[in-house]
């Protein structure tokens, strides 16, 4: 036992993730790129993860991911707890016993905790760099958002530039490397109507504690964001390291096993029926795993997806606390009216649905891993973002990637059928729609030159293995990010990217 411990802690780092499945799988994946480089990696996460994989496979959970050890701690709540309801006291309790009991956590499976390289953390557990600091083990910070996101909490929550008030809510931002941004294009948690107050606190802290983190590394790609990668540099850099999406998007080797837990079963059904759709020509529709639309969104969704009378998929996930106003649920007639045109289902294998030969475009909430892995399959997007990062996302889309459309919220706030179907058949039939695929394969050619051999990404995880296991960068207690950033860009630039 000692021994099988004592090998556990050779080259050995920590990753800790939040508990929603968007957070966990990129850092499960950054996990195998380690481990391909002979670091041996464990995965942290809250309780309410084991229990919701338990759900869902039916059998025990499992205690490994490709290698990878899974660790669970408790979030300080019960497992019923509705915690997106009440988000902000889900965060702060998690952010009081999460420190205790994740130190816990690595003193009763480490025999000498110091050992560990370093951990990896996300940026809704900023916490864990203080975790870190209490057994003197280096810290890095996996951000799983666009790195735009990124510089735009930066500036705003280190108060570089003005960004809107109560008193000018209008207001247009203008960034280093952006495009100018109206408020329908910012992050929720930045604007003064959010009603999120844990998140603008726990996001000053991170930002103005960043020295906190040793590494900054970024599930995006160079090519992708290089204006706004670049306008960080002199802040604080990030160095991206993805698409951490899996292998068989990356036109990888097809045997490659992918990094990621379910939370939810998949129903595997829809892959037969894609495989009698015509090719191009599914309107492929999901909302991710946290939103849930009002009736009335579902609504106009319904009544643009049976005019348009094209195939569709439509992933409509139960919400986990229905409520009587009919959210997240499909309209009593759509079933029955729509029966053979297209799938409704709880959960789909979104991976393979999107690199479907028969899948022509997606209507996505824009969460990035959805984005990502969208941009890995060549196909172009109709956005229609909800909170958090998602509205800058939309953004990048239309007016950065020039890959996609969106759907325009009317005055009142709602969306109308009519402007779906717009949207639906501008990124279907004509110029437009021709100009966005060229766009979006060329983009899905550069995700898989970054991550292929020496391309940018492979190159910045190759730095970053390197610095952790050198034992002189490991004593030196300073954020070293800037030199290695500055050395990966220039390496790309010499490439003539
Ligand atoms: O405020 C948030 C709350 C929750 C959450 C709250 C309660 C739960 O039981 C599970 C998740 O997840 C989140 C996940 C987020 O990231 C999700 O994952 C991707 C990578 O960050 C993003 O691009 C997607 O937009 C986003 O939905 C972002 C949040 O603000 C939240
Ligand atoms: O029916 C679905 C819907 C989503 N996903 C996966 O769930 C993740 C969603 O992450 P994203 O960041 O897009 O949004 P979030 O769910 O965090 O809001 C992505 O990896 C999707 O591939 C899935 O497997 N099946």
């Amino acid at each position: 036992m000692a021994q099988a411990e004592e090998k556990r802690e050779e080259n050995h780092v920590l990753l800790v993730a939040f508990s929603s499945q968007g957070h966990i799988n990129p850092m499960l994946r950054l996990g195998k790129r380690l481990a391909a480089r002979g670091i041996h990696v464990s995965l942290a996460t809250t309780e309410i993860v084991r229990h919701r994989m338990l759900k869902s496979s039916g059998a025990g959970p499992a205690d490994h991911v490709t290698g990878i050890e899974l660790l669970f701690f408790s979030d300080g709540l019960s497992l019923d707890y509705d915690r997106k309801t009440n988000l902000d006291v889900y965060m702060d309790i998690l952010g009081k016993h999460g420190p205790s009991n994740l130190s816990a956590l690595i003193k009763e499976h480490y025999t000498s905790p110091k050992k560990l390289l370093c951990l990896v953390t996300n940026p809704f557990v900023p916490w864990v760099s203080d975790v870190a600091a209490e057994y003197n083990i280096p810290c890095a910070m996996l951000w799983i958002q666009p790195c735009a996101l990124y510089a735009i909490y930066y500036r705003c929550f280190n108060k570089l530039s003005a960004f809107p008030t109560p008193t000018d809510p209008d207001m247009v931002v203008e960034l280093p490397g952006l495009p100018s941004m109206e408020k329908e294009d910012l992050p929720s948690f930045v604007l003064p109507n959010n009603p999120f107050g844990s998140f603008p606190k726990l996001f000053s802290e991170l930002f103005q504690g960043m020295e906190k983190f040793k590494w900054v590394l970024g599930n995006s790609f160079y090519e992708l964001e290089k204006h706004v990668i670049d306008s960080v540099c002199e802040l604080y850099p990030i160095r991206p390291i993805g698409p951490l999406v899996p292998p068989t998007l990356l036109g990888q080797d097809q045997e490659l096993e992918d990094a990621s837990v379910d939370m939810w079963k998949s129903d595997e059904t829809c892959i037969e029926w894609l495989t009698q759709q015509p090719p191009s020509s599914v309107i492929y529709v999901s909302f991710g795993s946290i939103v849930v639309l009002p009736a009335k969104q579902m609504e106009a969704i319904a009544t643009a997806l049976k005019n348009v009378k094209r195939p569709f998929l439509w992933v409509v996930k139960p919400p986990e606390f229905p409520t009587p106003d009919g959210a997240g649920q499909l309209p009593s007639w759509f079933l029955e009216e729509t029966k053979d045109q297209g799938q409704v289902v709880r959960w789909s294998p979104q991976t393979r649905v999107l690199s479907h030969p028969a899948v022509a475009c997606f209507i996505t909430h824009c969460g990035w891993n959805s984005m990502l892995e969208t941009i890995c399959s060549g196909i172009p997007l109709i956005a229609y973002p909800q909170w958090t990062d998602q509205p800058t996302n939309a953004k990048l889309i239309v007016d950065v990637f020039k890959i996609g459309v969106r759907i325009k919220k009317e005055a009142d706030g709602n969306i109308s059928s009519e402007v779906i179907e717009k949207c639906i058949e501008e990124v279907m039939v004509g110029p437009v729609a021709e100009q966005l695929r060229k766009n979006a394969m060329a983009l899905k050619a550069e995700a898989q030159k970054a991550v292929a051999a020496d391309g940018s990404s492979d190159e910045n995880i190759r730095l970053f293995v390197e610095e952790i296991t050198c034992d002189s960068c490991k004593k030196d207690g300073s954020p070293n990010v800037g030199n290695l950033s500055h050395e990966g860009q220039d390496k790309v630039s010499d490439k003539g990217v």
